[in-house]
């Protein structure tokens, strides 16, 4: 029979378990984004239960890549995530338990050996998402003893558990958010977000007196796009410049779907001389780069407007500027 000084010691330690995961619970519910979640949920658990190292070992392709999108391309994911084939997942996870382990050599071809640095034993959890396993948190710790697999997972179960849940409901805010603020057919952000961005890119300058710009944006002939090749190459030629337009800015500028096939672009910082030269630089790629269209290169070329936000002036009035700046241009340009 066991001593009762160690049932009580026992009780003692599974409170204090309970409690740090209860505190774990709490502060991830607050989060705005799964990226954010998952972020703060490693952090916490580092740090509570004092581990080694933490890392997340996320299926690919992921259900949530599309959200994460860029965002799996950050610094935080290199250094905290890795991607993992599903097979290996389900490995680790027969009978979606959690899996402890201190013969580490074992665990040496599905997982780098990087992950693995001062480690003698190690617990997955696994993450699921509509029932289905996508991901594992990977602790490990310099004890031998701490992951040892006789030892039972039943905290580590509601951990891996509630986890999840928090990560499904952040998941569906991620996608009301998506859905209020990107463009479906072309993934840039919407005529809404650029409201927002180039309101508060108008109160920066009335603060700190830094200058932004704008790019007006048009796709040249468009019409004759949908009426040549039909509507479903229109969209495709819509998405190729869209995509061409983000990779062209740099990271802190933005580029947004105006109206059909109109973008805007804002450029943080930038004087009307330097975004002209930007401007030309994406009508030049335009014309260097037509669209490979089954088996064909279609001629796919854009006219930018230009105009620097000046002291008090309100969007409509900077937006109609460069869209003013726009039409200047394009009625220079031969009409054939
Ligand atoms: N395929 C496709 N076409 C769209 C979409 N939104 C708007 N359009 C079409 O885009 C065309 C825009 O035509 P215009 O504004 O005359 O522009 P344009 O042909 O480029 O003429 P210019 O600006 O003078 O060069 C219209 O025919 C719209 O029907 C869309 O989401 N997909």
């Amino acid at each position: 029979m066991p001593d009762l000084q160690q049932l009580i010691e026992n009780s003692r330690i599974n409170e204090s378990i309970a409690n740090k995961l209860f505190e774990i619970e709490t502060e991830i519910l607050s989060c705005q984004s799964s990226h954010e979640l998952l972020q703060r949920l490693l952090e916490l658990i580092k740090e509570k239960f004092n581990l080694t190292g933490i890392s997340l070992l996320l299926a690919e392709p992921t259900p949530i890549s599309y959200l994460l999108g860029a965002k799996l391309q950050s610094d935080w994911h290199r250094e905290n995530s890795r991607p993992v084939s599903v097979e290996v997942l389900q490995k680790f996870h027969p009978d979606n338990k959690p899996l402890l382990c201190n013969e580490l050599a074992s665990l040496q071809p599905a997982l780098p050996g990087s992950l693995l640095t001062g480690a003698q034993s190690v617990a997955l959890i696994p993450l699921r998402l509509e029932n289905k396993l996508f991901a594992s948190l990977l602790f490990t710790d310099s004890d031998k003893d701490r992951f040892h697999p006789g030892l039972g997972t039943l905290h580590l179960e509601q951990l891996g558990v509630k986890a999840s849940l928090c990560l499904s409901n952040a998941l569906i805010r991620d996608q009301l958010e998506y859905m209020a603020h990107y463009d479906r057919l072309t993934g840039v952000a919407n005529r809404r977000l650029m409201e927002r961005t180039i309101s508060e890119e108008l109160v920066r300058q009335k603060r700190y007196g830094v200058p932004f710009s704008l790019l007006f944006i048009d796709c040249n002939k468009f019409k004759k796009i949908n009426d040549n090749y039909g509507h479903d190459c229109g969209d495709k030629v819509l998405a190729y410049v869209a995509d061409q337009l983000s990779q062209l800015i740099r990271e802190n500028d933005h580029c947004f779907r105006y109206a059909g096939d109109e973008f805007v672009i804002t450029l943080a910082g930038q004087s009307y001389s330097e975004a002209r030269a930007v401007a030309s630089r994406l009508m030049a790629f335009f014309q260097k780069h037509p669209m490979p269209y089954q088996g064909e290169k279609l001629a796919v070329t854009i006219s930018c407007g230009v105009a620097q936000s000046q002291v008090g002036q309100n969007m409509d009035e900077l937006l109609k500027a460069a869209d003013q700046d726009l039409y200047r241009l394009k009625a220079a340009q031969p009409t054939s």
